[in-house]
């Protein structure tokens, strides 16, 4: 069974989330069954882009990965796309026989029992400013189905005050989870530079309305890598 594989890359940071800051290969897996309003990954989503994703092996992804690390186990990043929509089971066990540690992106809209084998599962539930609509049974079998992994957490974008209301309410269904909050990038395009300021402005106002609102369950991080880099790809 073959991978259909996006891009590659790294090693880099993790930008985002409960392993910001953290040494990481990233494996951008091709395909998605959402289409998210502001996704960042189109790349890896539009149809129109599927020409450019690979068919690979497990061993030649897994070979990549070794390359572009030196060998040295470090955290490997599943993203995409939805990497759930695939079988990455298979290449995480050969990763873990050599001591690599495994990260994965997800929306929560599709389980897999190679969710339990993880390190570290980041469910990304979407909220209303994508478009998209979250099945919450759905997102519970993936909780479940990472009950093996050593942290399975929450992470939301948010865009405005309606996803910020919304991100309580997700709060609220899986109050175990930890929660990680990071403000939207409304310019996607990688032609198009960001506006520090106003990516800045963006994560200030979150700040400041969880912090009035007396709200402290979620950590609140900006995308680090779009800082560093804009909205390059590849890093
Ligand atoms: C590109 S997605 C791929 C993994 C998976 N499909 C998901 O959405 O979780 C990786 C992360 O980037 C976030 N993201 C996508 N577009 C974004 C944007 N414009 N601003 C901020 N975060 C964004 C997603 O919400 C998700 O947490
Ligand atoms: N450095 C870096 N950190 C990231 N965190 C989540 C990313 C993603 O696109 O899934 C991402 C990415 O593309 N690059
Ligand atoms: S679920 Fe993730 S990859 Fe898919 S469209 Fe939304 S942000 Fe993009
Ligand atoms: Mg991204």
């Amino acid at each position: 069974m073959g991978l259909r594989i996006a891009e590659i890359f790294g090693p880099t940071i993790q930008g985002e989330g409960v392993l910001i800051g953290e040494p990481t290969v990233f494996v951008r897996a091709g395909g998605c069954d959402y289409r998210c309003s502001w996704c960042d990954s189109l790349h890896a989503v539009d149809s129109a882009y599927r020409h450019s994703w690979i068919p690979m092996s497990d061993e030649e992804v897994w070979g990549e990965v070794t390359r572009l690390s030196g060998g040295r186990p470090i955290t490997v990043s599943l993203s995409g796309g939805n990497p759930a929509i695939q079988d990455f089971g298979p290449m995480i066990e050969m990763g873990r026989a050599e001591g690599y540690r495994f990260a994965c992106e997800t929306q929560g809209s599709v389980a897999r029992p190679w969710f339990g084998r993880l390190d570290t599962l980041v469910l990304s539930p979407k909220p209303p400013s994508s478009g998209e609509t979250v099945d919450w049974d759905a997102f519970a079998a993936c909780v479940a189905a990472g009950r093996g992994a050593r942290q399975v957490v929450m992470k939301i974008v948010i865009f405005d005050q309606r996803d910020y209301d919304w991100a309580k309410d997700a709060h609220a269904r899986h109050p175990e989870l930890p929660l990680y909050l990071q403000p939207g990038n409304p310019e996607v395009d990688p032609d198009v530079p960001v506006d520090p300021q106003s990516l800045a402005d963006r994560l200030l106002w979150l700040t400041e309305t969880a912090t009035a609102d007396h709200w402290f369950a979620p950590r609140i991080l900006p995308q680090l890598h779009v800082l560093l880099w804009g909205n390059k790809r590849g890093v």
